[in-house]
């Protein structure tokens, strides 16, 4: 039996306390953000097409699963499906970048509309 995220939430004594545990797991976020974020420039490479940059599916089908991971957690649906929801645009922003600058830089094939 694993112990659930929310459980090792720890008691703090200060703001002072708390602040510096929330930085402390920052440090540990943002480099798996920056990582993930990385697959955006995998994704553009791999799709044919820009009008693939935005897979409804896909994004509905993340929702539901980090929805039942933050249960198991311990933690608020809720609250991991709108962090998800707004971080996922932003990747998808950023992919539609990493789609138009791989263009230009000629490292995707040129797709003919049919
Ligand atoms: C990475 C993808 O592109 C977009 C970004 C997603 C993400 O941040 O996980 C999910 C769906 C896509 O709209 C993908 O299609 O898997």
């Amino acid at each position: 039996m694993t112990t659930r995220a929310i459980d090792k939430t720890q008691p703090c004594a200060s703001m002072a306390e708390v602040r510096a545990r929330i930085d402390a797991l920052d440090d540990i976020l943002v480099p798996l953000l920056v990582e993930r974020g990385g697959y955006m420039t995998q994704a553009a490479l791999n799709k044919p097409r820009e009008d693939q940059v935005r897979d409804e599916a896909r994004i509905e089908a993340i929702v539901q699963r980090v929805r039942a991971r933050a249960a198991a957690e311990g933690g608020e649906p809720d609250v991991i499906e709108a962090i998800y929801r707004s971080m996922m645009e932003a990747y998808i922003a950023y992919e539609h970048r990493e789609f138009a600058r791989l263009c230009a830089e000629g490292r995707k094939g040129q797709e003919v509309t049919p």
